[in-house]
Order: C-alpha cells, then sequence, then structure tokens
C-alpha cells in the first residue's frame, strides 16, 4: 500500500520500466508505446483501501455513489459499461449525487472528485468545507423550478380558500353520515377570496420567482418584486408590468400574498430569519406568505405573532416546530420539488453534469467552481486538470513542473472563484511513450504548495487521480 511520500517515491524507482507491467502491492502500472488510447495507469487501487472497503470497486468502471431517492430516468444516463451506481455505500466512489439528505464530511470518502445537487438549494451540502476539500459541487438550475411554480400557485388557492378546512370538515361529517345533511348550511365557515385584482410580492425573481410572476400576471394579478441579484436571463422573462423595488420591506407592503423564493444561507450576510420580525411588521394584516424556499428563512416566532394577532396565512413546504398546527398555517412535506417530471429533469441534468466533468473536465453549474467551457480533448492528448488554492505563484510551479519532465503543453486554461482556482492543461503525448512521466509530474504538481488534487484523463473512467492530504501526496 503507497500511502506516504517515501512509499511512492521508492515505487516510482521500482517502476521505470517502460513497455512493461509493473506490480507494486496493488498498484499495476501498464506502459504501452502509442497510442494513448488503451493506456492504463491504475491510480487508486490498493491505496484508496485506506479509506475503506475495496471489495465493491470495480476497476475500469466510475463509481457513483447516490443518497435519497434518485429519478432512474436520471441514473439511465450514465452508462452501465462505464459506471456503477450504487445508493448508501461505495467506499470509493468518485461522485456522490443526492437531493435533500444532510450531508456530512463523513458521507465523502475521500476518493470523490465530484458533488451533485439534484435540485436548486444545495443548503444540505457543507460546500465551504468541500471547496477546502477541492471538490466542486453541482446543482441543476431551473430542472424543478415548474415544480415548484406550480405548488406555489397551489399555495396560493390554499391560502385564499378555506381548502384545507373544508376537506377536513368533510371527512369528520362523511364519517358521521351527516356531509349531505349539513354541507350547505356549512360551507358559509370556508368562504374566501379570489386572487385576481390582488397583489403579489415575489421575493427573488430567479427560475421559480420569474415563472411565477409570469403566471400570478397571467391570472390577473398585480405582481412586484425585489432581486438585488436579478440575472439579465430572469431579467428577460419577467413580465413588462411586473414592479421592481428596491428592499423586501418596499416589497411586501401592501401585498396581498408573498412568495419568498431565495436561498438559505446561513452565517453573516445570509439569509436566516430574514423574514422577521421587522419585515413582517410591514404585512398587511390578512397577509399571504408563501414559503416554497427553505424554513429557516422565516423567524417562527415572529410568523406566529403575525398570525395570532389578524386574519393573515402561512402556508409553507417545509416543517415548523412552531406553527405545525396553527390554526392559520398550512404546513406540506417539502413536495415543491417531487414531480415525476422535476424529478428526472434534476436527475437527468446532475447525471449529465457529473459526467462531463468526469469526462472531461468541464465545469458547468457549479456553486463553488468556475465555469470553465473547454474543446474537445484529441485522443493524442492527456489531460490533466488541477485544482488548487488561489494563491500567487502556484500556476507558475505548476507550469514549470510540466516544464521539468519535458512534457509540452498545448493549451491551458486557468480559472478562478474565490478561494479557488481550476487548471486544464493539455499535453502533448506524440513524443512520450510512458505514462510514468504522467505519474511522476502529477505528484510534483501534487505536492505543489497550495495544489489540493489533480486529475488525469485519459478517457478511461476513474484512473489518474491524485490528492494532497496534510501534506501527503495519495493516488
Ligand atoms: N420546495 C422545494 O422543493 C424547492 C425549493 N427550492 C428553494 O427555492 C430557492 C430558489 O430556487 P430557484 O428559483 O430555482 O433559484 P435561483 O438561483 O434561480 O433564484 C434565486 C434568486 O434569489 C435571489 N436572491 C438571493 N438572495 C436574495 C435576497 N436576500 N433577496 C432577494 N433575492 C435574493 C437571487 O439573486 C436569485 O435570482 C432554492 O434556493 C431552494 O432553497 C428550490 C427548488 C425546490
Ligand atoms: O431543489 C431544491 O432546492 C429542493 O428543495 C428540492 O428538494 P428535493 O429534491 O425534493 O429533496
Amino acid at each position: 500500500m503507497i500511502s506516504s511520500r517515501a512509499a511512492l517515491d521508492k515505487f516510482m524507482r521500482s517502476s521505470t520500466v517502460r513497455a512493461t507491467t509493473s506490480r507494486f502491492n496493488n498498484v499495476v502500472v501498464r506502459t504501452k508505446s502509442t497510442p494513448v488510447q488503451g493506456v492504463q495507469v491504475e491510480h487508486g487501487r490498493g491505496v484508496w483501501k485506506t479509506y475503506g472497503d475495496l471489495s465493491n470497486y470495480k476497476q475500469g468502471k466510475y463509481q457513483i455513489k447516490t443518497f435519497n431517492k434518485i429519478s432512474p430516468i436520471g441514473l439511465a444516463r450514465f452508462p452501465e459499461e462505464d459506471y456503477d451506481v450504487r445508493s448508501g455505500e461505495a467506499a470509493n466512489a468518485h461522485a456522490i449525487l443526492l437531493r435533500s439528505h444532510k450531508l456530512q464530511e463523513e458521507d465523502v470518502p475521500k476518493t470523490v472528485r465530484a458533488i451533485a445537487r439534484c435540485g436548486a438549494g444545495t443548503n444540505n451540502i457543507p460546500v465551504a468545507r468541500m471547496t477546502e476539500l477541492g471538490i466542486p459541487v453541482f446543482n441543476t438550475p431551473g430542472a424543478n423550478a415548474n415544480a415548484v411554480k406550480e405548488l406555489v400557485l397551489c399555495g396560493m388557492l390554499l391560502g385564499s380558500r378555506k381548502i384545507v378546512d373544508g376537506v377536513n370538515h368533510m371527512k369528520e361529517l362523511g364519517a358521521q353520515g351527516l356531509a349531505r345533511e349539513r354541507v350547505e348550511k356549512d360551507k358559509a365557515t370556508f368562504g374566501g377570496q379570489e386572487i385576481m385584482g390582488k397583489t403579489l410580492a415575489i421575493i427573488g425573481l430567479g427560475h421559480i420567482g420569474s415563472m411565477t410572476a409570469r403566471d400570478a400576471q397571467a391570472l390577473g394579478m398585480t405582481v412586484k418584486g425585489y432581486d438585488p441579484g436579478l440575472t439579465v436571463q430572469s431579467a428577460l422573462t419577467l413580465p413588462k408590468d411586473l414592479e421592481l423595488v428596491d428592499s423586501i420591506t418596499a416589497a411586501v407592503a401592501g401585498a396581498d400574498y408573498i412568495s419568498i423564493n431565495i436561498p438559505y444561507i446561513k452565517g453573516e450576510g445570509g439569509t436566516h430569519g430574514i423574514i422577521g420580525k421587522e419585515v413582517i411588521s410591514h404585512f398587511s394584516p390578512n397577509a399571504v406568505l408563501l414559503n416554497f424556499a427553505r424554513g429557516e428563512l422565516v423567524d417562527s416566532a415572529a410568523m406566529k405573532e403575525f398570525l395570532d394577532g389578524g386574519d393573515g396565512r402561512y402556508v409553507s413546504d417545509f416543517p415548523d416546530d412552531l406553527l405545525w398546527d396553527h390554526q392559520n398555517a398550512i404546513i406540506l412535506p417539502h413536495l415543491g420539488a417531487s414531480t415525476e417530471e422535476a424529478e428526472d429533469a434534476a436527475a437527468s441534468m446532475a447525471a449529465d453534469t457529473i459526467r462531463t466533468y468526469l469526462e472531461t473536465g468541464e465545469i458547468k453549474n457549479s456553486v463553488n467552481f468556475p465555469d470553465t467551457s473547454l474543446d474537445e480533448r484529441p485522443d493524442t492528448n492527456v489531460r490533466f486538470t488541477v485544482v488548487n488554492k488561489n494563491v500567487p505563484g502556484a500556476l507558475a510551479k505548476i507550469t514549470e513542473a510540466f516544464a521539468s519532465e519535458g512534457l509540452n503543453i498545448l493549451q491551458q486554461i486557468n480559472h478562478s472563484r474565490g478561494e479557488i482556482a481550476y487548471n486544464v492543461l493539455d499535453i502533448d503525448t506524440t513524443k512520450h511513450e510512458g505514462v510514468l512521466e504522467f505519474k511522476n509530474v502529477q505528484e510534483k504538481i501534487t505536492m505543489v504548495d497550495g495544489v489540493i488534487s489533480t486529475r488525469v484523463i485519459y478517457g478511461q473512467p476513474g484512473q489518474g487521480y491524485a490528492k494532497n492530504i496534510d501534506g501527503e501526496y495519495f493516488i
């Protein structure tokens, strides 16, 4: 088992023979002249064993670990010949796919290169920690937005008419055999209002908020909205009559319905309890708050005070320890994205995103890594990707490492986002016969100060990943 740099050095010294197969413990290195297709370097075997059980590790396939019920239509995007998809356990997983499972660091084996959330909100994933570990986290923007928008519209109707109370009443009457006798008399208790002509305030005009704005306007509502980070893409889809305001309080003031559609972000400058006492003090006494975003965005105690004191309503898609049985609250079991269509779309997008990242190194829809579009890699090239801390000097040392091994960089891309930098380097392989040179350079790069991990993409599943863990080189 190669678990330290010294051992690796020894391994490298013992493996300098070209065009042979050499074995060191469980690590097999096969070298071949040309073409590079067919080159096999089994990075990982034996070494990642340090971190888990290898019994379910299949050579030559990407291992995908799933949490939650993920749509089979989405999972079918992983071709069986190259991917092994398992739920719950996959000790040597290359990638994780999940929905709302609260991901712990312990759920993430050291072998994991990427995580995809089949959905929008990534607050169930320790994104900051994953960034430190050099792991991109992806989501599926817009894939489940229509499903949520439809439930927001439903929530608006549930909040405007006493539908839930009426349904419960009919069950009680039915159980007593009194439904026919009492229905016309009792219905007076369950009267409501229409939404046409009323004002809807939308906080957050992203995928869900902008769709809701369009449909609410089509239902005859006046719509106003607040979103300091409005994208051009969303702005173009907003109804032209929508009034954009410059604060949450300006949005909620005078609104009959308020829909919050923003991400939940913990900590300083975040959105925890953003609908609190101050904002609620600007609500109309009979306002209906629709929360299909996250429970933690609303201060339950302040909301209880509001509901106790007037004829307002709260319709939420999330558990609430204080309001779950309040007579003016309707609490749903997080059903926003639970439609066949949304589940299929989100899982498919997540699977495609993971495949693209694993197979080409390209990054799209990451919440912590920079978008990186790449040209196709010709078969004669080997592609290195490097994840490093965004610190001065790292890039020069990385390119130096290639030069010192006599490797010619054909194309190089360096993108950064916050504290992380992502490099993609396509290397000319025409003058190189042995893959050991790539392993050597990979070790050099990995040990550069600030480098977290590197991958070599040959077109072979699951090979060529190296990581610097606590100053040690692991393959
Ligand atoms: N109930 C459910 O099953 C689902 C819930 N969601 C929740 O809905 C949220 C929104 O989803 P999408 O619309 O798809 O996301 P999105 O990213 O397309 O839109 C979010 C919008 O909120 C804006 N925003 C952020 N902070 C804000 C603030 N403080 N005030 C006003 N606007 C702010 C952003 O600029 C962005 O335009 C997700 O983050 C998730 O928490 C999403 C999907 C399903
Ligand atoms: O996409 C989101 O943010 C959601 O809340 C959907 O969650 P789910 O996939 O239904 O567990």
